[in-house]
């Protein structure tokens, strides 16, 4: 039900059809003091309880899937930046047990190409794709970051060049392994047959043998292939690497290209090497992140933002004259003035902006003035003064936000879906629940009435939802696990 493109005669461009839906989950809130906000979802040891209630939710809003990427390594200090990656359960597992709490959403989970083992994710796979009836999609990350390299007693780098060039090729033989794996178990020779005592009819598997460069299989596989053969493959990242890998082989791309304009050239780019290598465009759906701040009001929306502006932990800045060593010396004022072009001054995080020292900000100081205003309609000089707080905070959370009404929020997503920026979003929640349920009760209803979301799902299974119709193959008739009559043994 995605859309299909026209021209109107004035050249811009107008869409009918659905926006692709869904959330990419960070059980912390993805506004790193989103945590802190009273009745906030703040303790990853109740993530379960977390977990559930936003994928009940989400299913009852009819996104199309929940998406759980992976960072394979931990640090200190994500818990300023990043706190949702500081420690957080294993995104194949928590798919898995939320295919048995969910009935129709798609479910993405994450392999690392290099740090993970195509025979072992083949039947990860297909088996999460059979208990969930078809609504799994597999998030490949071709990423080779060194601490994460470290942890699987790598060096991220290949023999045969750069890391990044090694990875693309071993992604493209690690996709290629997967999908042979797959086709190597017939689900059809499946027969059992009590009366000949014989369970298969002979013909359910075929050899692979596959000897390439990075893997050596022999196949085949010990688990029933996904339940229409194969599954919606995911790629995630801006870079030309993953752009051509999401290019050749993926169904949904999730890519943060930056604002309006830039995003419409990504797009057209990309729907082009799509078709260059011989794919119809519609067979690739491209997504971009999205951080919506939602209330009822836009001034409600700008006070929210500003209390989790106010949140955000930043470093000691020694005041003038008084030397001293700042534990996070990139998140202080003192850093933010020579970034801006005011090296010499001195600044409180609560001083206000006054319109002669925005005067002398550099690009990058008028680049945050014009963020800071779009998130808080504050402006030097204005009624609601910008102060070194919000210009800081500004610099040092780099996230696609979009702060304001459920109409607001909703003109965002339409405008960036009519003029062919995006095919959809994923949503990301400040914080747990309320900022999840917010966009959920706000904004999906007016998406809805505004004809670009759907009021109730038509598809059973993740492919179904993203619309790539005739191009994955068609999802057999799959009963969901829980639709099987049982009766509990007496
Ligand atoms: C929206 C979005 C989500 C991403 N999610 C992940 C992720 O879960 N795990 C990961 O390793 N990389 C993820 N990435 C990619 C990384 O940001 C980074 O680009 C990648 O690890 C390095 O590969 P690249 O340089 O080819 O993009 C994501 C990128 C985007 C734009």
């Amino acid at each position: 039900m995605t859309g299909q493109t026209r021209t109107e005669p004035d050249g811009f461009f107008t869409r009918s059809g659905h926006v692709v839906l869904g959330s990419m989950v960070r059980t912390l809130g993805a506004f790193p003091s989103g945590w802190r906000m009273p009745g906030a979802h703040a303790d990853p040891a109740a993530d379960p309880r977390a977990l559930k209630r936003l994928a009940v939710a989400a299913e009852r809003a009819h996104l199309d899937f929940l998406y759980f990427g992976d960072w394979l390594s931990t640090s200190a200090e994500l818990e300023l930046t990043d706190p949702h990656l500081l420690v957080r359960t294993d995104p194949l597992s928590t798919v898995a047990w939320l295919a048995a709490l969910t009935r129709r959403i798609g479910l993405v989970g994450t392999a690392s190409v290099p740090h993970s083992d195509p025979y072992q994710v083949a039947r990860s796979a297909a088996s999460i794709d059979r208990l969930s009836a078809g609504r799994f999609g597999l998030n490949l990350t071709l990423g080779t970051e060194p601490r994460a390299a470290a942890n699987f007693g790598r060096t991220g780098a290949g023999a045969e060049g750069s890391a990044e060039a090694n990875a693309f090729l071993q992604g493209d033989e690690y996709l290629y392994v997967v999908r042979a794996l797959w086709a190597s178990v017939d689900a059809r020779g499946v027969a059992p047959d009590a009366r000949t005592g014989r369970l298969t009819d002979g013909t359910v598997f075929a050899p692979v043998d596959h000897h390439g460069p990075h893997y050596s299989v022999a196949g085949p596989l010990n688990a029933l292939p996904p339940v229409a053969g194969t599954v919606p493959i995911v790629q995630s990242g801006a870079s030309e690497r993953s752009r051509e890998f999401a290019a050749r082989h993926a169904d949904l791309y999730l890519a943060g290209p930056g604002g309006l304009g830039e995003s419409i050239k990504f797009y057209r780019d990309t729907k082009q090497l799509v078709e260059a290598y011989g794919r119809p465009r519609t067979a690739l759906r491209i997504v971009a992140p999205l951080l919506p701040v939602v209330a009822s009001t836009r001034e409600e929306a700008f006070d929210l933002y500003d209390r989790l502006a106010d949140a955000v932990l930043l470093g000691e800045s020694p005041g003038e004259g008084q030397p001293g060593q700042s534990e996070h010396p990139e998140r202080t004022v003192r850093r933010l003035l020579q970034l801006v072009g005011l090296p010499l001054a001195s600044r409180e995080p609560g001083d206000p902006v006054t319109l002669a020292d925005a005067e002398r900000f550099n690009a990058l100081g008028h680049r945050l003035l014009e963020l800071v205003a779009e998130r808080s309609g504050r402006e030097p000089g204005g009624v609601r003064s910008v102060t070194y707080r919000h210009l800081l905070v500004a610099h040092l959370t780099p996230l696609p936000l979009v702060v304001g009404s459920a109409c607001d929020v909703a003109d965002h997503i339409e405008t960036w879906y009519r003029a062919s920026a995006v095919d959809g979003f994923t949503l990301m929640a400040a914080y747990l629940p309320h900022q999840f349920d917010a966009f959920l009760d706000l904004v999906v209803p007016e998406l809805v009435r505004r004809g670009l979301f759907r009021g109730a799902y038509e598809g059973r299974t993740l492919a179904e939802h993203l619309g790539l119709g005739d191009t994955a193959p068609r999802a057999a008739a799959a009963e969901h696990p829980a639709d099987v009559p049982w009766a509990p043994c007496t």
